[in-house]
């Protein structure tokens, strides 16, 4: 690999709460390339949310450390914008002025407004939102909040996209219409994505690499799977393709023989 654009090195979380101490997240060491599209997946309570947050700088870790860019990742920053499972947009502004305020947030000081504006535009016409810039929240459907919510983090223009289970509230149609956008966006911003997922064909539809991570308590990388699977992809032909088939085959085994939750197995 180039030199790391993302580093996690022994990182560890352990939360202290009321309740006492969980160790969430162990030993975790991850380098993530510039352009690179990685998806995080494992069973329910793993850390996937946690490690994310640890990229975003939402979390300390309570050892070892992270680096953006070979800078240490001390707290959240606009060249790491993430996009949540619930586009938690403000419901009294309108789409164009909820991606505004982000523009704002990076480029207020600096640029005049009809510039601000521009790029508000610009973001919500590549998520195919030019249409509904002056509708509320309420407005709109689950999947177009969920496009003004992506259009919001790459109006930013971040080095990063951050993305917890983005399609995870949305119907298999929609889902499946937002992936296809998302790869089309991304082959054109060459962003790097790291994105939080449960669903393995998602994971290897979008990924150059796929971490898999281990049951918790203390969960940690268990396995990362290249795949090599040649862009742009589409999902009806890598349907029958042998190396689609041979990834998600690897993912499945790695969850559902190797790391099966204890859920399932006292089911
Ligand atoms: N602030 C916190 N305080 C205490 N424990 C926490 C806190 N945040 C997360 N945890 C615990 O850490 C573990 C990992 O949580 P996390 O949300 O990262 O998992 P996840 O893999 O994203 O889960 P899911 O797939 O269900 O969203 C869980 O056991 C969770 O209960």
């Amino acid at each position: 690999m180039s030199t790391p654009f993302i580093r996690v090195q022994q990182a560890e979380m352990v939360f202290t709460s009321r309740k006492g101490r969980f160790h969430a997240l162990r030993d975790i060491d991850l380098d993530i390339a510039k352009g690179e599209f990685v998806t995080l997946i494992g069973h329910s309570g793993c850390g996937k949310s946690t490690l994310l947050n640890l990229v975003a700088g939402l979390l300390r870790p309570t050892g070892g450390g992270l680096l953006c860019d070979g800078r240490e990742i001390a707290g959240p920053g606009p060249e790491r914008a993430v996009v949540f499972q619930n586009h938690s947009l403000l419901p009294w502004l309108t789409c164009l002025d909820n991606v505004l305020l982000a523009v704002e947030s990076v480029f207020g000081g600096r640029e005049p407004r009809p510039r601000l504006m521009a790029r508000a535009e610009e973001a919500l016409r590549l998520v195919g939102m030019n249409h509904a810039l002056f509708k509320r929240p309420h407005e709109i459907s689950g999947g177009m909040k969920q496009r003004v919510g992506i259009a919001r983090a790459l109006a930013m223009e971040p080095k990063v996209l951050l993305m917890d289970e983005p399609f995870g509230a949305l119907d298999a149609l929609t889902r499946a219409y937002l992936q296809d956008e998302l790869i089309r966006i991304v082959a054109a911003t060459h962003s790097t994505v790291v994105m939080v997922t449960h669903d393995v064909d998602e994971a290897v539809l979008l990924s150059d690499r796929i971490v898999m991570m281990t049951n918790g308590p203390a969960a940690t990388i268990g396995e990362v799977l290249a795949v090599d699977l040649p862009r742009p992809r589409d999902r009806v032909a890598l349907a029958e393709d042998a190396g689609y088939v041979h990834a998600r085959k690897a993912v499945i085994d790695f969850l559902y023989t190797r790391h099966r939750h204890a859920d399932a197995q006292a089911a």
